[in-house]
């Protein structure tokens, strides 16, 4: 996509061994101190039409947890595991993010709950009250993701699928205030308004929290302090459906999102987007190599600018350079 000036174009790396991982489906994607990456994955256990009743109570409850590691933590060049943990406790994983310590912290869409668990996976904090969706300060409805302010510990949860909130919480998980309503599907959604807050990016210089608002097809940010809508980012290009979003400091702040595809009318390419955080303008565009995706879920970007994204359809995992590397790349 030429026609976007001030980034090198992303290109998929094409010989990367990820098969030898045997993920399940791809929830989730992080990066740690160290910028190894954080997979987060549903061993053999899906998120289908059958997972959950109208109440949003996760059916098959009677499988027990995942017995796999459900978190990897991975060299990113040659995909070595350097960690596994979280087996034996999730259903359904979603979202996962670090802290500057190197702590998980992810959510559980059947568990409908929220945990912070150390390197090892032992648990440091565990929120909401497993299998039992609420919307009050005691529980959460099928929460999508957790983002953590290096500066002083608070963390934001996006809660979620059947609630339209984010709540922010001191480090030891008490309840500082919440922002957020349903968007109402008939007008144009309004700033604070959600239909699934599914991807959360603390902006720690100008300390900022920004939301992949999914089933609007945008972005919204907020002020971290209070929950004062500042801005939204939407592109045609983005569709009616944008998953998830990471943001990298570099070359004057950079945000990156992956799009989904359109449910209804025309359908849009789905792909990935390199954006200036803070004019909002479309850097880049990149796609994969030679398949397509299928539902890109969540998307963690380096400050080297690699990327990497998690196709929880595809139950496969992608990596991204920049062509000038890619270009010199050993094969
Ligand atoms: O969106 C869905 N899933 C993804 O977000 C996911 O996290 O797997 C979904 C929707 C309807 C039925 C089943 C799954």
């Amino acid at each position: 996509d030429t026609e976007h000036k001030g980034a090198s174009h992303l290109e998929e790396v094409i010989d990367w061994p990820v098969e030898e991982l045997q993920l399940g489906q791809v929830s989730g994607v992080a990066l740690d101190s160290k910028d190894n990456l954080i997979i987060f994955h549903r061993g053999n256990h899906v998120w289908d039409e059958n997972s959950f009743d109208r109440k949003h109570i996760y059916q098959p409850q009677g499988i027990g947890p995942i017995q796999q590691s459900t978190i990897f933590t991975v060299d990113p060049v040659n995909l070595k595991i350097l960690n596994a943990v979280g087996r034996n406790i999730f259903y359904l994983p979603h979202g996962i993010s670090t802290d500057k310590d190197d702590n998980f912290w992810v959510t559980d869409v059947a568990l409908h709950q929220v945990f912070k668990l150390g390197s090892k996976g032992e648990y440091l904090l565990i929120l909401g009250q497993a299998f039992q969706p609420g919307s009050d300060k005691d529980h959460f409805c099928q929460p999508t993701d957790v983002a953590v302010d290096p500066a002083n510990g608070n963390f934001y949860v996006s809660d979620g699928y059947c609630n339209s909130r984010i709540i922010k919480y001191s480090p030891d998980g008490k309840f500082i205030t919440q922002w957020g309503e349903e968007s109402s599907l008939s007008r144009i959604p309004k700033p604070g308004q959600f239909f699934i807050p599914h991807s959360l990016v603390f902006v720690p210089g100008l300390r900022q929290l920004c939301v992949a608002d999914r089933e609007n097809g945008r972005i919204q940010c907020f002020v971290a302090e209070s929950g004062e809508f500042l801005r939204e980012i939407h592109h045609p290009e983005f569709g009616g459906r944008l998953f998830a979003i990471s943001y990298t400091p570099g070359n004057g702040g950079r945000l990156y999102a992956v799009n989904g595809e359109a449910l209804v009318g025309n359908s849009v390419p789905v792909q990935g987007f390199v954006m200036n955080f803070s004019t909002g303008e479309i850097l880049d565009i990149f796609k994969p190599a030679k398949e397509n995706f299928l539902m890109p879920h969540d998307i963690v970007a380096a400050d080297d600018r690699t990327v990497y994204i998690g196709d929880v359809q595809a139950s496969r995992l992608r990596k991204f350079i920049p062509s000038e590397k890619a270009e010199h790349r050993s094969v």
